[in-house]
């Protein structure tokens, strides 16, 4: 048994997240420690919400709410939202919690002991109605390039320049429109990351087997213009974590917050310890997770994010955990992924497009979707959600070849010998031959799931439900009990037998459905196979069982059409 740390790149706070964020962290994270479970692992899976910065005080103001209040009500909304969809995690935290404000006051305040930290004193955008410091984004005006009346202080979107806010014609505040705007000076802590670009290049060399995305986006950040930058990790904001050295007050930075990519990595630490705080456990239980003077160093981490998250956890938490000089665990493996793309455009929270997670479930249940999306990860490139491809997946994986075995197995057996495992007769040359077929695909599956690869690991999974489908087509019990009603009995006890060795090879993926097929079957052995031949045998002769409703219904040409017209617009 080992022992795996994983963490979801955490979900931002500001809305329901799309199709497109669950594939590209907390799905395949999800897949990845129900696997390690099953396989007997340890496993501390950990995800949050991502509750600071200006989007989330932006959105509460946008939802009439103070902004704690608008953190706490959709924080209750994504977890609930998650456990639908089935995501597995010990604990999903909020990056606002005690423990993190704790932790985040704590490496700042060892970052500067230990002379990775500046203070830069920097000019910037105040807006005297709204009593605020703008961020670049938030500050619109005239494009001085192309005068496009709605570009922002750091972009032109009609004409893509960069832009610095004081280049703005008529700048305005995005919040309230105001045009009573000063530039005033004002101090911010940099973490001096150019100074440990050494020991970064060194670490994110040493990783060799991380997939290329992960690693040419690190070195892109390291080597591209000027290399690697010191970066600001405080704001001008009210909502955040005050800026504290240790549990000592920070001088000249009184009424300032860190900046959320400064405490959001962090809260996958704060989250194990609001994890075994909620188990009622001491210290020690989330320090073994994360300290490699106090248990950690037998531990394996895996981080899953999409590619723009990237840099954050390759080089700017890294620096944070090296810099301060105290023996925190740092990440083995980082599973990045490309983009979901919504039938030929972006999904966006903050523009509504797409289909949103709890749209989703009112459409149709968590498996349907688990499967198209992991079946469709988007790992070598880009990825495109359309409608039609879904209806595709859905009908011929998850009915036709699936479901379809399932309930032929189950209504056959239950029409000829009734609703128990019969009896009698012994494996023929077929039978040897779909064992041994489905032995080798499982060790297959074994190999792509340990390497997170997800589409191989599901092609390699569909493999095996398509291995007992043909061997139903060919032993055709249905035939066999015309003129020999023992053998039949014996490949429909393989088949049922089928049915929960299947369950339990596919629960990371479709865990609602393998817990449908199992209750069927009456067992909840969901030993991993270790050999086919032994696995196939669970369920004896005389055991009963239920025909299992109907595992997954098809998508209608209707349905699809209907669906496609329904999410094609925006959400409000
Ligand atoms: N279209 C996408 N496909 C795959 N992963 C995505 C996509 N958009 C965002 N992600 C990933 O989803 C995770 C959660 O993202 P987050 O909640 O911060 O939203 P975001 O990056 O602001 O995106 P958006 O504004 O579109 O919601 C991150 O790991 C991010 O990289
Ligand atoms: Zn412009």
């Amino acid at each position: 048994m080992a022992r795996h740390l994983i963490t979801s790149a955490i979900p931002y706070i500001n809305g329901i997240k799309h199709l497109g964020n669950l594939v590209g962290s907390q799905l395949p994270a999800d897949l990845s420690a129900r696997y390690l479970r099953q396989r007997g692992h340890e496993v501390m899976f950990i995800c949050a919400t991502d509750e600071h910065g200006t989007p989330a005080e932006l959105a509460a103001k946008k939802a009439g709410k103070p902004v704690a209040e608008y953190c706490a009500e959709m924080h209750a909304t994504q977890a609930g939202i998650a456990q639908n969809f089935g995501l597995s995690f010990d604990h999903f935290g909020r990056s606002s919690s005690e423990r993190n404000h704790v932790l985040t006051q704590h490496f700042a305040g060892k970052l500067d002991e230990n002379g990775y930290v500046s203070e830069v004193e920097e000019r910037q955008v105040y807006s005297i109605d709204d009593g605020r410091f703008l961020p670049d984004r938030y500050i619109e005006g005239t494009c001085p390039n192309c005068g496009y009346d709605k570009a922002r202080g750091d972009q032109c979107e009609n004409c893509t320049k960069q832009l610095d806010p004081t280049d703005l014609i008529d700048p305005r505040s995005a919040i309230s429109g105001s045009t009573n705007l000063e530039v005033r000076a004002t101090k911010h802590l940099y973490l001096r990351q150019r100074t440990l670009r050494p020991e970064l290049e060194a670490w994110i060399d040493s990783k060799n087997d991380w997939p290329i995305l992960t690693t040419s986006i690190a070195k892109k950040w390291l080597n591209d213009g000027d290399g690697l930058q010191d970066r600001g990790i405080t704001r001008d904001l009210d909502w955040g974590i005050p800026v504290k050295k240790g549990e000592k007050p920070w001088p000249g930075m009184e009424g300032k917050v860190f900046y959320v990519w400064f405490d959001a990595p962090i809260e996958y630490i704060a989250g194990t310890a609001e994890c075994t705080d909620a188990r009622g456990e001491p210290d020690a239980a989330w320090r073994r997770w994360w300290r490699l003077d106090e248990g950690a160093d037998d531990v394996t981490y895996t981080q899953f994010m999409g590619k723009d998250n990237v840099p954050f956890h390759t080089l700017s938490f890294p620096a944070t955990i090296i810099g301060s000089g105290e023996p925190w665990k740092l990440v083995d493996y980082i599973k990045s992924f490309n983009y979901l793309t919504y039938d030929g455009g972006q999904f966006s929270t903050s523009q509504g497009r797409g289909v949103f997670m709890d749209q989703a479930l009112s459409i149709l249940p968590a498996d349907y979707w688990r499967w198209w999306l992991l079946s469709h990860a988007p790992e070598s490139g880009d990825a495109e959600f359309t409608w039609d491809n879904f209806q595709q997946s859905v009908n011929k994986d998850l009915a036709d070849v699936l479901g379809n075995f399932v309930s032929r197995i189950t209504k056959f057996c239950r029409s000829k010998f009734g609703e128990v495992v019969p009896q009698g007769g012994e494996y023929g040359p077929e039978e040897l031959a779909l064992i041994d077929a489905i032995d080798a695909r499982v060790r297959a599956y074994e190999g792509f799931m340990d390497r997170m690869e997800v589409r191989k690991s599901a092609s390699e999974l569909r493999a095996i439900w398509v291995l007992g489908n043909e061997y139903l087509q060919s032993a055709a019990p249905w035939t066999t009990i015309k003129t020999d009603e023992v053998r039949a009995a014996m490949q429909v006890r393989l088949g049922l037998n089928l049915i929960r060795l299947y369950a339990v090879l596919s629960a990371p993926f479709i865990p609602f459905a393998a817990d449908t097929m199992l209750a069927g079957m009456q067992t909840d052995d969901r030993a991993w196979p270790m050999d086919a031949r032994s696995a196939l045998e669970t369920l004896p002769a005389g055991h009963a069982f239920t025909v299992p409703e109907v595992l997954f219904a098809k998508i209608s040409d209707e349905q699809r059409d209907e669906w496609q017209e329904r999410f094609k617009g925006i959400r409000t």
